[in-house]
């Protein structure tokens, strides 16, 4: 089975600081692959030189067998920031985006439309996303990763900021998608989601992988929580008494 995300001494420094430091990608076909690890790990920058949004200074990235430029057509993708037009509705910005991805209009506006409704934006797709909620964004910015029917999504953190029925309905399209043999790729806070919706983790600390595999595997026989908190826990958790903060 050929490799979705294959990524090799990937490397991005802004200044005189790595922020992603010889790190390696490996994501299986038809699978869901959880990225984590801390704030400011490297995670939104390594996925940002996935997709082609960042230049990365070395390293190589190949998508579904493709350089990531080629496999554009292939790929949804969730960035950090959600830069959207924010006078344009929900609904009409996917509209738009399917128009530029080619699809026909009638296809365009049913794809929109199913999308709208399985995503709960039934009441939010219609107002300017200026003056949308961030969940809502969040959930529009899925749906337009979505309606051209890729075969690899890279989403930045698609559950922040996003109520549970939401992440629920979310989490229902990512496995209907990666059941149909769709591969996607998230960066996430929340252990407990990839425990429950992926396959294999990567957890980066520092711009470098510090362990990668199946899910229970990196685990190792406790919750992903615990391990993840042994493995970078030390170097991001202070030390200090706090003691003014008792009476
Ligand atoms: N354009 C930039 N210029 C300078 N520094 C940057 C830039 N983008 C990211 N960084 C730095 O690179 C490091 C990694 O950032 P990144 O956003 O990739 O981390 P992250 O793992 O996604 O963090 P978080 O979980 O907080 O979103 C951080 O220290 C960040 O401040």
């Amino acid at each position: 089975m050929e490799t979705a995300v294959e990524i090799r001494g990937l490397v991005k420094t802004f200044g005189q600081f790595r922020a992603v430091d010889g790190l390696d990608l490996t994501v299986r076909t038809g699978t869901c692959h959880g990225v984590v690890g801390p704030n400011g790990a490297g995670k939104s920058t390594t996925l940002g030189m996935t997709v082609g949004l960042i230049t990365p200074d070395a390293g190589t990235i190949r998508l579904l067998g493709h350089e990531v430029r080629a496999a554009r057509a292939l790929l949804g993708v969730l960035p950090e920031g959600l830069d959207l037009p924010e006078r344009l509705t929900g609904a009409e910005l996917l509209r738009y985006t399917a128009g530029l991805r080619g699809l026909d209009p009638a296809v365009a506006k049913n794809r929109s439309a199913e999308l709208i409704e399985v995503l709960g934006l039934t009441k939010g797709a219609g107002t300017p996303l200026a003056d949308c909620s961030t969940g809502t964004r969040k959930k529009i910015g899925l749906a337009q990763a979505l309606v051209h029917a890729p075969r690899l999504l890279v989403l930045d953190e698609p559950f922040e900021a996003v109520d549970p029925v939401s992440a629920l309905a979310i989490r229902r399209v990512l496995q209907r998608f990666v059941a149909g043999g769709g591969t996607t790729v998230l960066s996430t806070h929340s252990m407990l989601l990839v425990e429950q919706m992926c396959d294999d983790v990567t957890v980066v600390h520092r711009g470098k992988v510090v362990a990668a595999g199946p899910v229970s595997g990196v685990a190792a026989g406790g919750t992903l929580e615990d391990r993840f908190v042994e493995l970078v826990g030390a170097d991001v958790v202070g030390a200090g008494s706090l003691d003014w903060l008792t009476q």
